[in-house]
């Protein structure tokens, strides 16, 4: 099957005042159409640079080695349209001064060609879609009047308002208490199957992305350790350093992750 995002030989430097930082080295993987792929690592490995590199917002600054492609969609993709972001802050897409409805109506009406009351109608939708009580008067609500995991549902909305076909989750849960971080993981879960798209979804936590991805890529120092199938990185990892990563759990949660995967519900 043609992935939808490919990369290849994917290089990138940070550059500032005359130096140099290596964030990303020699990648190459490729993301399946409606596949859920995580990427995990340690702080610093390179997750939310890869992230960026693919929805196209690295600083101008930045250098950029080997080739990004989408084959499917035969067309340079458009950040919003294309691939929709989610980020752990959802203050980082979310205007404080502008209405819930204006902002995910905006995104509607910019890359769907809707006017404004198809607009707000498509908001209203996409609040009822992420559960938000109460569509109708959220519309009208600010960022700031709801708590954090409704501002992190109303993220999502806007995220996927343009119909992407990638959607890209980037530690969007880590800011959130245990509970309301299953609630959104479901959510994502339950729209990337309605609405077909495929998921990155970056966390430093193997357990939280071996519940909701098909397939694990880990990341150390900039490089790709190994990338598999979630059941085979949980059951049998084949580098050292993924080991290092499911003992950490060790104690904590890792123990139902391996029963689930003994189970054989991880694949
Ligand atoms: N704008 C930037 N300018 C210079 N260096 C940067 C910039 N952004 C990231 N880096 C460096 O690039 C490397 C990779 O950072 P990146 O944020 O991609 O890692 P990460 O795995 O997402 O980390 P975290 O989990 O802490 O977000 C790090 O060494 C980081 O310091």
């Amino acid at each position: 099957m043609t992935p939808r995002v490919f990369l290849q030989e994917l290089g990138v430097s940070y550059r500032s005042n005359g130096t140099e930082v290596e964030a990303l080295r020699d990648i190459s993987l490729e993301i399946r159409t409606g596949e859920r792929l995580a990427i995990i690592g340690e702080s610093g490995s390179g997750k939310s640079t890869l992230a960026l590199a693919i929805a196209g917002l690295l600083p101008a600054s930045t250098r950029i080695e080997g080739r990004i492609d989408w084959p499917e969609l035969g067309r340079v993709p458009q950040n919003g349209r294309d691939i929709g972001f989610v980020f752990q802050d959802p203050a980082s897409s979310l205007n404080p001064v502008l209405t819930i409805g204006e902002q995910i109506a905006e995104v509607a009406r910019t890359h769907l060609g809707l006017n404004w009351r198809q607009s707000y109608k498509r908001a209203e939708e996409l609040l009822h879609r992420v559960h938000l009580p109460d569509p109708a008067s959220a519309l009208s609500a600010f960022p700031h009047q709801l708590s954090g995991g409704q501002r992190q549902r109303v993220a999502i909305a806007e995220a996927i308002a343009a119909r992407p076909a990638l959607l890209i989750a980037d530690e969007a849960t880590s800011a959130l208490d245990t509970i309301v971080q299953a609630e959104i993981v479901t959510l994502i879960q339950e729209l990337i199957v309605q609405d077909g798209m495929s998921l990155l979804f970056i966390s430093h936590d193997i357990a939280l992305a071996s519940e909701i991805a098909d397939r694990i890529a880990v990341f150390r120092y900039g490089r790709l350790v190994e990338i598999a199938d979630t059941n085979r990185i949980v059951t049998a990892p084949t580098e050292a350093y993924t080991r290092q990563l499911l003992d950490a759990h060790m104690g904590l949660d890792v123990e139902p992750l391996l029963r689930k995967a003994e189970a054989g519900k991880l694949s």
